[in-house]
């Protein structure tokens, strides 16, 4: 069993409050579609897939507010609404390919009546939820070969079940290790500065009883140095054409630091994380977030007042430094570039 971070019900989409995890478990309810992109900007939902997930359902939220007496006009109000939702954060491709995906139902759908119309977006958000979860089964099984038995794995960030529809991406490779019955150790980043690995990853790997211990992001070179690490797997908020992977802030480093110790580095999405639009990781847009993500760690201050910060969201890895990419339609291992739009077609 694995947490569904999204659900709706009665025309309500509730979430559980990732801010507050592991301290508390809040479920807070959404039934429009300004409060779900403040949803995603603040990080009550997060992880790409995740933000994927709501704001489709932010798109049947706005479809329900449209009051229009054509589709020209439905059409334009909903664009607007899109680009409310688009512009919370910038990196998770998945954001907008939901986004894209529910403008191209509601045009494909243009002579259905509103009312249908809107009935029609939603069901489109239900399978987009829906979906995410098997994808992430059906890549867990792809990639749970790639896992030896009695293997330590390192991950970074949160690619679980929080980040998803439900089961994660790299911890649903994990899972599916542990399903097929390997004994798998994790050591989770705790992920500064918003502590995805520390708070969620570990929250979660223990709800499902899979062994996990935190590390400081600044221990992973010294594990390895010792041998203690099999394999490292992230998950990644977008890939580029030439296979380089845009994911949490320090993914890079890890990535490098695999690469001297001789530690295959995995890297597990769905193929909405794909954007073969981009041809390397230099165009993918790198979000920053608020100094006091780093200044503070909830209400207590860790730097001093005004000095200068830095906080960047995300880097990017390099292809050369990736062993394998893991997407539900299989694994692509090298030629990025042609592996990658093979598996598009
Ligand atoms: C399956 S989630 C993959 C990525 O989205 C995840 O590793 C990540 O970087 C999440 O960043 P976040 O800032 O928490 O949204």
């Amino acid at each position: 069993m694995s947490i569904k971070p999204i659900e709706f019900e009665n025309g309500v989409c509730r979430m559980i409050d990732q801010r507050l995890l592991p301290a508390q478990e809040v479920w807070l309810d959404y039934r429009d579609y300004r409060s779900v992109a403040e949803a995603i900007q603040t990080m009550v939902v997060r992880g790409a897939p995740a933000i994927g997930v709501a704001a489709a359902f932010g798109a049947a939220f706005a479809a329900a507010e449209i009051e229009a007496e054509d589709f020209a006009m439905f059409e334009s109000q909903f664009e607007e609404c899109c680009a409310v939702l688009a512009a919370t954060r910038p990196t998770a491709v998945n954001l907008f390919w939901a986004l894209d995906r529910m403008k191209s139902v509601a045009k494909a759908n243009q002579k259905l009546s509103l009312p249908d119309l809107r009935q029609v977006l939603l069901d489109e958000a239900l399978t987009i939820a829906e979906d995410d979860d098997q994808i992430n089964r059906t890549m867990g099984a792809h990639g749970q070969v790639l896992f030896p038995d009695k293997a330590n794995i390192l991950t970074h960030c949160n690619a679980g079940a929080l980040a998803t529809g439900g089961y994660g991406t790299a911890l649903g490779v994990i899972r599916a290790a542990v399903e097929a019955g390997k004994q798998i150790e994790v050591f989770a980043d705790e992920t500064r500065p918003f502590w995805q690995g520390a708070r969620l990853t570990a929250w979660e790997l223990m709800q499902d009883d899979i062994p996990v211990t935190v590390i400081c992001d600044n221990m992973a070179g010294y594990l390895m140095q010792q041998g203690r690490v099999d394999a490292v797997i992230v998950g990644a908020d977008r890939i580029t054409a030439n296979g380089d992977v845009a994911n949490k802030i320090g993914t890079y480093t890890v990535a490098v630091l695999a690469k001297e110790h001789g530690i295959p580095f995995y890297v597990a999405a769905p193929m909405s994380t794909i954007d073969l639009s981009l041809t390397d990781g230099s165009q993918i847009p790198i979000e920053e977030r608020d100094p006091r993500e780093v200044t503070h760690c909830g209400d207590t201050q860790l730097a001093p007042d005004g000095v200068k910060v830095y906080n960047p969201a995300f880097d990017v890895t390099p292809s050369h430094l990736v062993t394998a990419i893991i997407t539900e339609r299989g694994v692509v291992q090298g030629d990025y570039l042609n592996g990658l739009k093979a598996l598009a077609q």
